[in-house]
């Protein structure tokens, strides 16, 4: 895979703030990213070096080949990025607002109308930017973003403030963005909507990357507990099965439900014990851990780093 990006052991200072630490990665061709961290982990500031609005105090920054920070950097054209907060001019209207920023980035125009309506704003172009919704404001910035064809896309909280039809939408977008080979990085809170998304999340906490990897690298790495849910016919109300391993967490969650938390090498053992002839299960569900529980697993494990 092709690197678009790279960040070589950058450290950004503000005075005495360590803003990022000593971090690293690199991101490739067609990789769907996301960059997760609390208030002020640093997610901004790599997005800010990264186009070239600042520069590192250490370590070196590469996008398309080039230093962002750099006077000339070629690779402009083809970063696109939309901030946390979108601001445009009230009194134009869509396409006025998008002609506008097409021409700054000497795109042709005609080419950077036709992206409102790839984000779903072709109806409402003629009206004033002062009478959209946030929403609407949202997919004026992502057109923006999206002007000529960007090779690396850089994202910072895309999706508040959007309704579930819209962030759907946005998502589909920067999927087959991705599927065309354009590097997409999102900063994001929003963990339960990248779980399904994301290709790779990369950990923030306190300017320091504490976790980079697919989902499935994290879970292998954290270790965490699948929770197993069985449907058990015929169980009083607080029974725990005579079958379920006396060394595992076992809880009933209603009624008719036994919940285990099974060790990754211990789930298949535990569905052949409850499966087994004799056993009354009618049902089972077994739900690996959450990338919010992934989250809060690598932020607790740096807090207790030396
Ligand atoms: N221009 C600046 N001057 C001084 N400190 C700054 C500046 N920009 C950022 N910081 C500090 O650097 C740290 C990282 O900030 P950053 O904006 O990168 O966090 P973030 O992860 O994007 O947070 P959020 O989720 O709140 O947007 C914070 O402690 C912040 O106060």
């Amino acid at each position: 895979m092709t690197s678009t990006v790279r960040v070589s052991d950058v450290t950004k200072r503000y005075g005495r703030v360590e803003a990022v630490r000593d971090a690293s990665f690199s991101l490739g061709e067609g990789e769907l990213v996301a960059l997760i961290g609390h208030n002020g982990a640093g997610k901004t500031t790599l997005l800010k070096l990264m186009l070239g609005l600042i520069r590192p105090t250490s370590g070196a920054i590469e996008v398309l080949g080039d230093n962002p920070a750099a006077g000339e950097f070629a690779g402009r054209r083809q970063l696109g990025y939309l901030p946390e907060n979108v601001s445009f001019d009230p009194a134009l209207t869509g396409r006025e607002t998008q002609a506008f920023y097409a021409r700054l980035k000497r795109e042709p125009v005609a080419k950077a109308l036709g992206l409102l309506d790839t984000v779903g704003l072709g109806a409402a172009s003629r009206r004033r930017v002062s009478t959209y919704s946030k929403g609407m404001r949202q997919r004026l910035g992502l057109a923006q973003a999206l002007l000529g064809a960007p090779r690396v896309l850089l994202l910072d909280e895309p999706t508040t403030g959007l309704d579930p039809e819209l962030r759907q939408t946005f998502y589909d977008i920067i999927a087959r963005l991705a599927a065309g080979g354009t590097t997409v990085l999102l900063s994001s809170h929003a963990l339960t909507e990248l779980e399904e998304r994301a290709g790779r999340v990369i950990i923030m906490n306190r300017g320091i990357k504490v976790a980079d990897g697919s989902i499935d690298e994290l879970r292998r790495l954290a270790r965490l507990p699948t929770r197993i849910r069985l449907k058990v016919a015929g169980l009083a109300p607080s029974e725990i099965p005579g079958w379920a391993p006396q060394d595992a967490t076992c809880r009933r969650l209603n009624g008719h439900i036994v919940e285990i938390d099974a060790a990754p090498e211990r789930k298949i053992e535990l569905l052949h014990r409850a499966t087994a002839a004799g056993n009354a299960v009618e049902d089972v569900d077994v739900v690996p851990p959450t990338l919010d529980e992934l989250y809060a697993h690598f932020l607790r494990q740096s807090e207790q780093a030396p």
